[in-house]
């Protein structure tokens, strides 16, 4: 991997067409030492360089009378200061909201070239997500806030380029596909439109800064949305960043507001705007307070229980093991996808497979940021939920369960070693207990629970019961145990199969919970459909009469 340098202070450039876009970044001619649109130089970032983050509303760039001073999580230094925006000072962005008309800034009948435009943002942006430099740039942005691996981190970049190029070229206006039905009689026809919803907000979650904005954001673009987008201040420089990519790639200034703020200004700003939709992705205590304040006008991606269950058949353990490790500690457990609950049939019990998980998972370490800092739970918090299940009878701590040695977290974060901890399945389906077990720890941390061959029912009935339905593996390949499982439980993003595991979101399948009307999806074109536009009717009925027609009775 290697590291460069950027110029601090090279401000957004005017978007540029063609060859000259191009040729302004040719990465052997020019400066190897510059990003064209970056503010900050990563590497440099510390305590006594702090990177800014500006807030752009109404097509400007614009700081703060109050900055918010962020604390680098991996050595407590004050390095990066979020200009916030307070209950104060919300009437710009609710002014530009509100300037935005509910048919969008385009749609099928007007301004159509900006489906093209779009198309053409992709195909740049896509491009210098490519560029080695650029990818490094935002992969190591991205550890800098959200502590990961640099392979973890670098799968948002990845998965966001490759998002990027499949909506280049005509894609966008393909995602406004209308259709048509003959009417009853000459001169009339129904057709079916995508429309857009005009003034929208998208906010965001601290755990992936580059990848949920980034497609949620341009899914509302594409179909002629005007958003304000809110990212966790704790991460909001990539975003910030990746708003300056976006404009030296042609997105006009205005288009997009973008504001740091905590929630509950941000709660005040949806009130006095009134988005006509908001998308949400973080917790469900926030969800569900944000449904009924928007009066339902809502799509939710919300908290992530996920669950696994070992089938009967057991065979590749080495291979079962290593994903295992990989859905629950990967990111230290800090992807609402995270393996939170694993089952398994008593043939697995009888194998090595939970000290095969445990031998993976202390092999994570600090120094190549495979296990890291928890940005949501305190070290406290974690150890002390585990203490309460372990007063669960039968209960008891397979590995992990220490705090993380050596290092200078500071104490608002979490640090702790992969920790597993054994239920007995009939524990945690007791009405008392239930609730403790599949509460959402969001950190390194996995519940294992085993079955015996005529249990299934009971592990049936506890994720029926559990509150979210986002991901789920089925790890078989006895075809008769899979149609029981998936026809069974209702998770929206299910993998079956001997390969199944819980996390993974790239572009190329649908992500998102089931089981809910509110349930919004991220990144393929069913997603943005369905969260970013809704369906309008045109009946054309032009005539002509028929001859000789008459006024016929009242009806
Ligand atoms: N389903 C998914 O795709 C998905 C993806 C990532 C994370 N998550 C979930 O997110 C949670 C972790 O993220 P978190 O702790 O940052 O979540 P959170 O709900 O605390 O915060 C999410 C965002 O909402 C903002 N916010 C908080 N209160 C608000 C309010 N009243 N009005 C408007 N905005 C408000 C926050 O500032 C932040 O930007 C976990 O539960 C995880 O499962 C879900």
């Amino acid at each position: 991997m290697f590291r460069f340098l950027v110029c601090r202070g090279v401000t957004a450039r005017a978007p540029q067409e063609g060859l000259s876009w191009f040729s302004s970044f040719n990465l052997s001619s020019r400066s190897i030492h510059s990003i064209p649109f970056a503010t900050v130089d990563v590497e440099e970032i510390s305590g006594s360089q702090p990177a800014e983050v500006h807030n752009l509303v109404q097509g400007k760039w614009k700081g703060s009378s109050s900055w918010n001073t962020l604390l680098d999580p991996l050595n407590g230094d004050p390095f990066i200061k979020v200009a916030d925006v307070d209950e104060a000072g919300i009437q710009p962005y609710v002014e530009s909201l509100s300037k935005c008309p509910k048919h969008g800034l385009h749609n099928p009948f007007k301004e159509p070239e900006r489906y093209l435009l779009f198309g053409d943002i992709s195909a740049k942006a896509a491009h210098m997500l490519s560029l080695p430099k650029v990818s490094d740039f935002f992969t190591r942005l991205i550890q800098r806030v959200a502590p990961k691996s640099y392979q973890q981190a670098l799968g948002e970049v990845q998965v966001t380029q490759k998002f990027l190029e499949n909506f280049s070229g005509d894609q966008v206006r393909f995602l406004a596909r209308s259709f048509g039905i003959p009417g009853n009689h000459l001169g009339q026809q129904s057709h079916g439109f995508r429309w857009p919803y005009g003034p929208v907000a998208i906010i965001t979650p601290f755990n992936f800064p580059l990848e949920i904005p980034a497609l949620q954001l341009m899914g509302a673009l594409y179909m002629g949305n005007k958003p304000i987008l809110k990212v966790d201040s704790k991460v909001s420089i990539v975003m910030e960043q990746m708003m300056r990519l976006l404009h030296y790639c042609g997105l006009p200034v205005d288009d997009v507001d973008f504001i740091n703020s905590d929630g509950k200004t941000m709660n005040k700003i949806l009130l006095e705007a009134n988005p006509r939709m908001t998308l949400f992705t973080g917790s469900s205590r926030v969800a569900d307070k944000l449904a009924v304040d928007l009066k339902g006008r809502i799509k939710l991606e919300d908290a992530g229980f996920d669950w696994k269950i070992l089938g009967p058949d057991v065979q590749e353990e080495d291979y079962v093991a290593w994903i295992c490790d990989q859905d629950a500690y990967a990111c230290s457990g800090q992807k609402c996808s995270a393996q939170s609950m694993l089952f398994m049939h008593e043939n697995w019990s009888r194998t090595s497979l939970v000290s095969k998980i445990r031998d993976l998972a202390e092999r994570r370490n600090l120094g190549d940021l495979t296990i890291g800092p928890v940005l949501t739970f305190t070290t406290e918090a974690m150890l002390e939920h585990m203490s309460k299940l372990l007063q669960i009878p039968g209960s008891k701590l397979l590995f992990g369960g220490e705090p993380l040695k050596n290092h200078s977290i500071p104490p608002i974060y979490g640090a702790i070693k992969p920790t597993a901890i054994y239920v007995p399945l009939e524990e945690i389906l007791k009405k008392n207990t239930y609730e403790l077990v599949t509460r959402e720890i969001f950190g390194p941390f996995q519940i294992v629970t085993d079955y015996k061959r005529d249990q299934l029912p009971m592990v049936l009935d506890a994720v029926e019961r559990m509150h979210a339905h986002l991901t789920a593996a089925v790890v078989s390949n006895d075809p008769l145990f899979l149609q029981e499982v998936i026809g069974n439980t209702v998770n929206g993003t299910t993998y079956a199969g001997l390969r199944a595991r819980t996390t993974g979101a790239p572009q190329n399948h649908w992500f998102g919970p089931a089981g809910d009307p509110r349930g919004a999806g991220i990144g393929t074109p069913e997603a943005i459909k369905l969260v970013w536009s809704c369906h309008r009717e045109i009946i054309y009925d032009v005539g002509p009469l028929p001859r000789h027609w008459e006024i016929p009775p009242s009806t």
